[in-house]
């Protein structure tokens, strides 16, 4: 087994885990058939690459990376509505499978970026043929309108390497504004938009056990 297998291993199985039990909390509402704050939750291990590029950059020793980095192992938890954002921190607040060692909201605080996110580092104690190993790890919670923004802006960086010509930087802004009405918008009509939710999951049961029974 090379070097960077060994050293990813633990991050790996950190993200398998945490995705079904992040995962299993959208389930436990709907088996409740109660509002999901949780939409959907994706997770990756970071990229060699990028882990040595951002080492670079930060001035970060090669020893100091697991101490010091903390997005190597990285899930994300899309919601539909902001006011769903705290109830999943307060959420995983609760939970005593990992401790919370941190965390910045740039929801109040948005970056100069126009970027909006609620990230919650984690030290999540994995278990090795070796015995206990902690690791951290990284939770960005976020809108579906946040996670779109953020999407393209990442793409974008990695064309540009973050240095926009004028225009696209405008257009960023604007788009990061946008996004902001449409999550407020989208706010205003909750109630609507989670009765005809709830309407559309019973109907789709009932559909589902009429064939069940044919
Ligand atoms: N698309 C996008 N993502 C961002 C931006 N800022 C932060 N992120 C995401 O958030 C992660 C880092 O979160 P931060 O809380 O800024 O961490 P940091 O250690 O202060 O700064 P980094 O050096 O960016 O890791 C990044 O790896 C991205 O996934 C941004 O302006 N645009
Ligand atoms: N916490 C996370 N959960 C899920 N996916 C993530 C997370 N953080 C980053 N990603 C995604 O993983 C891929 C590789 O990301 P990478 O780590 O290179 O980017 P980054 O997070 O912007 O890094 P950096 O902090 O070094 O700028 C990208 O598609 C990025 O959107």
């Amino acid at each position: 087994m090379n070097h960077w297998d060994q050293f990813l291993a633990p991050y790996k199985q950190a993200i398998d885990e945490l995705k079904i039990k992040l995962k299993g909390m959208r389930s436990q509402f709907e088996l409740e058939h109660i509002h999901s704050p949780i939409e959907f939750v994706t997770g990756r291990v970071k990229p060699i690459a990028s882990i040595l590029d951002k080492a670079q950059q930060k001035n970060i020793p090669l020893d100091k990376i697991e101490s010091e980095m903390q997005d190597i192992a990285g899930l994300r938890m899309m919601c539909q509505f902001v006011d769903d954002i705290e109830t999943v921190v307060k959420l995983l607040r609760q939970r005593n499978d990992f401790r919370i060692v941190e965390e910045r909201n740039y929801i109040s605080n948005k970056k100069q970026s126009g970027y909006r996110s609620y990230h919650v580092v984690i030290e999540y104690p994995v278990q090795t043929i070796r015995g206990e190993k902690k690791i951290l790890a990284e939770i960005q919670i976020r809108t579906l309108a946040m996670n779109f923004w953020a999407t393209i802006e990442h793409s974008l960086n990695y064309k540009y390497k973050g240095q926009f010509p004028e225009e696209i930087n405008k257009r960023l802004q604007s788009a990061a504004e946008a996004a902001f009405r449409l999550d407020e918008e989208m706010s205003q009509i909750k109630e609507e938009i989670q009765e005809a939710q709830v309407y559309f999951t019973k109907n789709k049961e009932a559909v589902k056990k009429l064939e069940e029974k044919n």
